[in-house]
């Protein structure tokens, strides 16, 4: 039995010895050079050693622009703004995915960052409508009534003159805005720490480089399928199920009791039920401003039997939503634009502590803009350009979202470049964004960068914090609404002030950039 054993041992770390050299040679048979794998492990543990952020950025200072290496597929790692442009936007028919793990668990792999092609294009020009400033109005009351709260909880904060984590306490308000905007519940996590929806939002976040999910997707790809056939899922399953089946209650609850609420489930089912995007595009997704009619009088629709439609050649056709795809997008939304929203605000709060003459700048505009006393709304926090400049340099310098990329549909050739279909390709945004050849002094948070008079020098395709084209961030403009709000209220009440605990954030990036210890500051009251 233990010669057994040993003999399946060695012959797997032939194999794992094997895959190395041939992952190594793909790229330098094609002229393109890049680091060579360690047998078992591949690049993953370079990459947990320095996140992933810093992994691209030594890939660049030492292959250059354009360099190769393989996980699941073979990954070119692109740092040419030109060639992303390609990418990203004039070759997007080319681009118009990213990778499947195939390890989504049964909602999420229905939700639009996850779909591909043509249901792609039907769920994302559903979504986008409902990102309109007309339908983020509408949501405002949402927002608010988050802001009064935080409000409520500060001024005990700052009377009792202790220190704040704010890395816990933006997660909390940015839980309570997605849940009532996109969730269709009220988790009031400011008071009410320990509901279980919160706890299991929360959980669903707990993943790693060295889960067993993720290992089999990036070391053992081909065992993929049958890792799924076993449950296997890179998020953790029973925080997802406990979210699936609470997701599950609202949406049956709304259609039983016919509540209306203003938030975006709403609008999302409203949409389902239109049944209209025949009459968008039929190319790639357009932004576009739709004001519609008051969301208090819409109906909630959803066709819970509706299976998605294709045509003989696959591709899907117009129809509304699945109860299904519904809950897979408003998980999505909760996934994506939870933590990276409240991460962008811890951020940038300790970088306004630590800088306070920027501070101060800012909340004379606030004041000068808003006033004292007036609460924010969407159309008030929207005309403060040094607003703009502070949120911009600080998604600059920790862009929440390490990395994006793009799966390559067909051969494509770039100057003398020729990549197969399955390529991925990878977008460092964090290795652009602190590249020294695009920006002076990277490491120095400069929101004048941003300047009217600045911004021209910015060169296109080297600040992509949203991505870019037709497949970036769809909740980009919820999410500056939401970070400008909270920021708005924040500054009009209370001055950041460092406490004897503060210190520099200690950077976690297993491709999304997390602070890793607490950020303690203290809040001032103005008078
Ligand atoms: C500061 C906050 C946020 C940042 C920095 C951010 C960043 C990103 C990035 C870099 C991408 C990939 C884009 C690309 O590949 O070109 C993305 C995609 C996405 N984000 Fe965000 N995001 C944020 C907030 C949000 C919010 C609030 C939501 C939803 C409410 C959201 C929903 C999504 C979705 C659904 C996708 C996939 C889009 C698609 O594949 O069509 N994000 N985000």
């Amino acid at each position: 039995m233990l010669l057994w054993i040993i003999v399946l041992l060695a012959g797997l770390f032939g194999y794992f010895i094997y895959q190395a050299k041939e992952q190594y040679a793909y790229w330098q048979k094609r002229g393109v050079s890049g680091p060579r794998p360690v047998p078992v492990f591949g690049h993953l543990l370079e990459m947990s050693k320095l996140g992933m952020g810093k992994f691209d950025m030594s890939l660049t200072k030492k292959f250059g622009r354009i360099s190769g290496y393989y996980d699941t597929a073979p990954l070119l790692m692109v740092s040419d703004p030109e060639m992303l442009k390609s990418v990203m936007v004039k070759d997007f028919s080319v681009f118009p995915n990213r990778r499947d793990f195939g390890l989504n668990g049964p909602i999420l792999e229905l939700s639009v960052s996850v779909i591909r092609d043509q249901h792609w294009k039907h769920v994302r020009n559903v979504l986008v409508p409902a990102f309109s400033s007309g339908k983020m109005r509408q949501m405002e009351p949402l927002i608010a009534d988050c802001c009064k709260t935080m409000g409520v909880y500060l001024d005990k904060v700052a009377q009792s003159g202790e220190d704040l984590d704010i890395k816990q306490y933006f997660k909390r308000i940015t839980m309570d805005v997605i849940s009532s905007s996109f969730f269709g519940t009220k988790t009031d996590s400011q008071s009410n720490p320990d509901s279980p929806f919160v706890q299991n939002a929360m959980k669903v976040f707990d993943v790693g480089f060295f889960t067993p999910a993720f290992l089999v997707a990036f070391l053992a790809p081909k065992l993929t399928p049958y890792a799924k056939k076993l449950g296997m899922q890179l998020n953790p399953k029973a925080p997802l199920d406990y979210l699936v089946s609470t997701m599950r209650e609202i949406l049956n609850l709304r259609k039983k009791s016919g509540e209306v609420r203003r938030d975006f489930l709403q609008m999302m089912v409203k949409a389902m039920s239109e049944n209209d995007s025949s009459k968008r595009s039929a190319v790639a997704p357009k932004e576009y401003e739709e004001e519609g009619p008051d969301v208090l009088s819409d109906t909630l629709s959803v066709e819970p039997s509706t299976q998605p439609q294709t045509t003989h050649q696959g591709h899907h056709v117009s129809r509304a939503l699945t109860t299904e795809e519904v809950m897979a997008q408003s998980m999505i939304f909760l996934l994506a634009g939870f933590e990276t929203t409240a991460n962008t605000l811890t951020f940038l709060s300790y970088l306004l502590t630590a800088n306070p003459e920027i501070q101060e700048k800012l909340r004379k505009e606030i004041q000068h803009r808003i006033g004292r006393d007036v609460q924010p709304t969407y159309d008030l926090v929207a005309q403060i350009p040094y607003l703009d400049q502070c949120i911009n340099e600080t998604l600059r310098l920790y862009p929440p979202a390490t990395r994006t990329e793009r799966e390559c549909s067909q051969e494509w050739t770039w100057k003398n470049l020729t990549i197969e279909k399955g390529t991925t390709i990878g977008i460092p945004i964090y290795a652009l964004h602190h590249d020294p050849e695009f920006w002076q002094d990277p490491e120095t948070f400069d929101p004048d960068r941003f300047s009217e008079e600045n911004k021209h020098k910015i060169i296109p395709f080297t600040f992509l914090p949203f991505g870019q084209g037709p497949r970036n961030c769809v909740g980009m403009r919820f999410a500056i609404y939401e970070i400008k709000m909270v920021i708005a209220s924040l500054l009009q009440r209370y001055r950041l002030i460092p406490s004897s605990r503060t210190t520099p954030p200690i950077v976690q990036d297993l491709g999304l950039i997390t602070p890793k210890n607490p950020l303690w500051i203290k809040l001032e009251k103005l008078d």
